[in-house]
């Protein structure tokens, strides 16, 4: 059964997996698009964008009103009031996005659309005066570079090569547009703008390459346990307590908190199967657990080595009734595992699992204490078990 059938709960979360061919190299399907990435990192990326956001959205913000000035000095007769009226309306659209950007923590999706419009808005400005000044803008000072300096500003974020294509392509399709209007795109001056332009996209699609790639690197040596691949015990933390506030939030704003379900794994007398196996095959069974949990919750949950042969499961969106069926199948993986020694005799392993939903308006110590009492009880039940009440 496909896993967004297993529950019908989620946060909302959900990112869009673009087209992603198989005969790329693995750096370039890494930043192509963010199909791969995990939830984890998806936060991580979007709080780095919106972070710059913030920043160049500020000075344009600044910088439209003050180009007004320059626009006095050097002005033609008769374009004062369009150009009033058209600064005007961007600077309440960028206060707008400023706004909006500053209460979207963690959310991707918005503070993607959030930069296409952040770099849109001076351009459709632009592509507005042309339609109404006509081929004079072009003695306007500065306003021929605007599509340019857009291009050149999708370099300063880490985006996709998808997403940094996507808003380039649309700053090149709005200023053909304009040259067609102003009856330039076929001249040579025209199709020099848009061989620039692209020249520019690519130097600009580059430098996004680098940064995203550069940022799961260290993204990667800095949140993943060496041996399974998970998150380490800090990542699993700072997320959860992210999760917990964005409850917090919507229950103080009136809205219904999800549920979010917490299951703690404790892998039974691992000490015997490192004595009887050694510690090689002790960290080939660590793998294997770490899979199968990889493989039995979804892409948006949170799955962590929390310490030597403990782990631990997020669930944002499951009810405990999912949480429990989750922790079955889990416990069949591991009972089904297909393990061998050095000598070709198979190591069965088994673990305890205590499982908890959070509560609300509890601190998450409280919360961690619960499913850590849970796991313990599972373990005096005789192991093999979980336990999701007190
Ligand atoms: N191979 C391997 N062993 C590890 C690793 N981290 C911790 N361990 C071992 O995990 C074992 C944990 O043993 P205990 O805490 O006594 O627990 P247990 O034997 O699993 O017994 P119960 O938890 O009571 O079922 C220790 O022997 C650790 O050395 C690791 O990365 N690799």
């Amino acid at each position: 059964m496909p896993h967004t059938e297993r529950r019908r709960f989620s946060l909302g979360l959900k990112l869009r997996n673009p087209w992603h061919p198989r005969w790329l190299p693995a750096s370039l399907r890494d930043t192509l698009s963010n199909r791969h990435h995990s939830h984890d990192f998806n936060c991580a990326r979007s709080e780095y964008l919106r972070s710059r956001l913030v920043f160049v959205a500020s000075a344009f913000f600044l910088l439209v009103p003050l180009w007004f000035l320059v626009d006095l000095l050097l002005l033609p007769r008769g374009h004062t009031l369009e150009l009033l009226i058209g600064r005007s309306l961007l600077m309440l659209s960028l206060a707008f996005v400023l706004y909006r950007l500053l209460r979207s923590r963690q959310n991707l999706n918005r503070v993607r659309n959030l930069l296409a419009a952040t770099l849109l808005l001076p351009l459709i400005f632009y592509a507005a005066l042309a339609w109404a000044i006509g081929p004079s803008l072009g003695s306007l000072a500065g306003y021929n570079f605007i599509p340019l300096l857009l291009v050149a500003f999708i370099s300063v974020f880490p985006l996709t090569l998808i997403e940094g294509f996507g808003v380039g392509f649309a700053v090149c399709l709005l200023e053909a547009f304009v040259l067609y209007h102003l009856g330039e795109l076929t001249s040579i001056a025209g199709l020099q703008e848009i061989w620039l332009l692209g020249t520019v996209l690519c130097i600009s699609l580059w430098a996004n390459h680098s940064q995203v790639s550069a940022l799961m690197r260290l993204y990667r040596q800095a949140s993943m346990d060496s041996l399974t691949g998970l998150l380490n015990r800090g990542v699993l933390l700072e997320q959860l307590d992210d999760l917990q506030i964005q409850r917090q939030e919507a229950l103080s704003e009136g809205r219904a908190a999800p549920p979010v379900c917490l299951l703690m794994f404790d892998l039974d007398r691992f000490k015997k199967i490192n004595d009887s196996y050694g510690h090689s095959i002790g960290d080939h069974v660590l793998q294997e657990f770490a899979s199968i949990l990889r493989k039995e919750v979804r892409k948006s949950d949170l799955v962590a080595r929390y310490g030597g042969e403990e782990f631990m499961a997020v669930l944002p969106g499951a009810t405990k009734e999912a949480a429990t069926q989750i922790a079955e199948r889990i416990l069949q993986g591991c009972a089904h595992a297909d393990i061998h020694a050095h000598d070709g005799q198979p190591v069965p392993f088994t673990t305890s699992i205590g499982i908890t939903q959070l509560r609300d308006q509890e601190s998450l110590d409280s919360a961690l204490q619960r499913v850590d009492q849970r796991l313990y009880a599972a373990k005096h039940q005789g192991r093999n078990c979980f336990i999701d009440a007190d």
